[in-house]
């Protein structure tokens, strides 16, 4: 499934992307005039094969939660049953996710794929006659939304092996892990969405991600790592002496992207890059969120480098990891507001810049059409 899906990832369809700019010259407004907007426009031109591209609505959210064995060396001041709690209010709509999620009018679906504590019952009850958080039955219909956050149970183990110690996971894990991002992709996709948002929850994840941004980029750990939920100066040391240790001991070759993945990645990095993969496949964009979706997008781009044009940087993200790994991606991110928290929040923000990209080339008039007089 991997390899048919990296088989399936074709690059941009340069006629549409030459529409698109042929258009821009053509709409209302001076050449040039909408800066950013009009490369990304021409960009998921490129990536759909058509011009316009379609409108990116609905969007859906997926949100991967896993834990880390790396927790054991004190890189976070939170405690690890902090994931699956922060699960049970995303399903009870509490978290800062769900409020954007409203806001722009996304779905938002959680799926455990390695969350080491049991996943509490109480609060994650969207619906008043369910006792429990809604797991979905494998066999039933995927809706979007916007209303209900669902659960996925996909958990591949209870949270990661300690990087710092052995490989985090192995090959087959990472390779499930993977695989299940594909997955549910291919079932978003299907369900009607016409673009993915990434999302991660995992305490401890901004120390597999600084260790995946440096094996990636060959970025040394000091200007990979940063101070994830904010960390203080002697664990920030730490930190970044971990993911040094993790380097030198595992020694992971970034032309082997699984191989990476299983060395210093999470369960939730490795479903990432397989949502970023499965979108890619599909010709659907996937609006990246913050240094964890941009750690996975390296691995996905690893695997196959024409998914990077379906790939759309959502934000800048406050962890200097995310800079290093979007430079190296050759993606600018669309909004810059120092945010660092994850869940999928930044992307959110972003969506209206996307859709208004795509809006400008379905509904503004030529100059021909609305008797504008040309320069
Ligand atoms: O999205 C980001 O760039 C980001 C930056 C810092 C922290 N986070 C979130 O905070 C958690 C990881 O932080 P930490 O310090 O426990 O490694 C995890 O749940 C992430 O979603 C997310
Ligand atoms: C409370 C909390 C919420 C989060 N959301 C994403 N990462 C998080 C980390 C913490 C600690």
């Amino acid at each position: 499934m991997l390899e048919t899906t990296i088989a399936a990832i074709q690059p941009p369809d340069e006629s549409a992307m030459a529409d698109a700019r042929e258009l821009h010259g053509r709409l209302t407004k001076p050449a040039g005039s909408l800066g950013a907007l009009e490369e990304l426009s021409v960009r998921l031109a490129g990536l759909a094969g058509a011009c316009p591209p379609p409108l990116p609505e609905p969007a859906a959210v997926a949100i991967f939660a896993g834990d880390h064995g790396v927790h054991a060396q004190g890189v976070t001041p939170w405690p690890q049953e902090v994931t699956g709690q922060m699960i049970g209010n995303f399903l009870a709509g509490g978290a800062v996710v769900n409020a954007f999620a409203r806001q722009a009018g996304a779905s938002v679906t959680v799926v455990d794929v390695g969350v080491a504590t049991p996943l509490p019952a109480g609060p994650a009850q969207p619906a008043a006659e369910t006792s429990g958080p809604v797991v979905l039955d494998p066999s039933s219909p995927v809706v979007l939304d916007p209303s209900t956050p669902r659960l996925v149970a996909a958990s591949v183990r209870r949270g990661t092996r300690d990087l710092a110690v052995t490989a985090a996971l192995t090959r087959d894990e990472a390779r499930a892990a993977v695989q299940t991002g594909i997955r549910i992709a291919d079932e978003l996709i299907d369900a009607g969405a016409a673009i993915l948002l990434t999302g991660d929850m995992g305490i401890g994840n901004t120390t597999p991600a600084a260790a995946l941004i440096a094996a990636f980029t060959g970025a040394d750990p000091l200007d990979a790592t940063g101070r994830g939920t904010g960390v203080d100066d002697p664990t920030y040391a730490r930190k970044v002496a971990v993911v040094r240790a993790a380097l030198a001991r595992h020694a992971p070759d970034p032309a082997d992207p699984l191989g990476v993945l299983a060395a210093v990645g999470g369960l939730e990095h490795a479903a990432l890059a397989g949502l970023i993969l499965g979108a890619a496949a599909r010709r659907t964009p996937v609006l990246l969120d913050g240094v964890i979706a941009v750690s996975a997008a390296l691995a996905a781009a690893a695997f196959a480098p024409d998914a990077v044009s379906a790939m759309v940087a959502g934000h800048r993200s406050a962890e200097p990891g995310a800079t290093v790994a979007l430079r190296h991606l050759g993606l600018d991110p669309l909004i810059d507001l120092g945010l660092r928290l994850g869940e999928g929040t930044g992307a959110l923000l972003a969506l209206p810049v996307v859709t208004g990209a795509v809006r400008v080339l379905h509904e503004v008039a030529t100059f021909d059409s609305a008797g504008v007089a040309e320069k």
